[in-house]
């Protein structure tokens, strides 16, 4: 098995396998590009059989078109302030579990459905599996601000000894990226001795007055499933435990799944 996504997908199966249970009628669904196996096992035996009363909860555009387009429940999080279990991707996991997540502007929707959850379940690839954040993800942490804010956020984020921080620019979109809630997104590389205590620049970060969520998720994940290109996936789990996950029960879906 050499294909990243296929990691993936191995990742994201086993995480629904392990954590989705089915007493559990309120799903967070997180954003990028491990999400979209997330949902397709959940449509899959046995999880299927508990969607008919269960209700998913999307973390932005691309995953409410993941909801949606598989004919599942679609709530808010003002519908369903507690959530059994949300599902994530992210773009760098620290040993301790912490996260960089914003690599695709969703960070502060995501951030209210990790709180709101009782189990905060990431995956991902084996390339976002790291020990110091900062080490693999070398774009900065992704910051909202309110646009009005942007340009003090970033003298302020200068004086805290960011050298550049960048506005993130659109694609095929002149202007900078606008989020799901219409906010900037800035992104902001921080030296080693700052990224290894990110919860103090997390709190920093976000007492700048112009920032509405910081893309730094501290403390907040239970366990972390990383997909390997050999087929193997690695659960790693916020009180240090590391555990090589039987994937080939996944192996075995992941591959009916592809001839249909
Ligand atoms: O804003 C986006 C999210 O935090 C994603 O979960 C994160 O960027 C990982 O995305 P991908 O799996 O596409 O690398």
């Amino acid at each position: 098995m050499a294909v990243i996504s296929d990691a993936k997908r191995l990742a994201a199966y086993a995480a629904v396998d392990e954590h989705v249970k089915p007493q559990h009628k309120v799903i967070g669904i997180g954003s990028g590009s491990t999400v979209p196996y997330v949902v397709e096992r959940l449509c899959q035996p046995p999880h299927n059989n508990s969607n008919s009363d269960r209700w998913y909860i999307p973390t932005g555009f691309q995953s409410k078109e993941l909801i949606v387009k598989a004919g599942l429940n679609l709530g808010d999080v003002d519908q369903f302030p507690t959530i059994d279990v949300t599902i994530d991707g992210a773009d760098e996991v620290d040993d301790e579990l912490n996260a960089i997540k914003g690599g695709g502007a969703c960070q502060l929707r995501e951030k209210v459905l990790a709180e709101a959850a009782t189990h905060f379940i990431i995956v991902a690839d084996s390339r976002k599996d790291s020990k110091i954040l900062g080490h693999a993800w070398k774009q900065g942490v992704p910051i909202e601000v309110a646009p009005f804010a942007w340009a003090k956020v970033f003298v302020n984020l200068q004086k805290m000894g960011c050298e550049n921080p960048a506005l993130r620019m659109g694609k095929m979109k002149a202007g900078p990226v606008v989020t799901d809630n219409g906010n900037f997104v800035i992104d902001a590389v921080f030296s080693e001795s700052y990224m290894r205590d990110p919860a103090e620049l997390l709190h920093r970060i976000k007492m700048l007055t112009g920032v509405l969520e910081v893309g730094l998720f501290v403390g907040m994940a239970e366990a972390a499933y990383f997909g390997y290109p050999d087929g193997t996936v690695l659960a790693r789990w916020q009180d240090g435990r590391r555990q090589k996950v039987d994937a080939s029960k996944g192996l075995e879906i992941a591959a009916q799944g592809k001839k249909v």
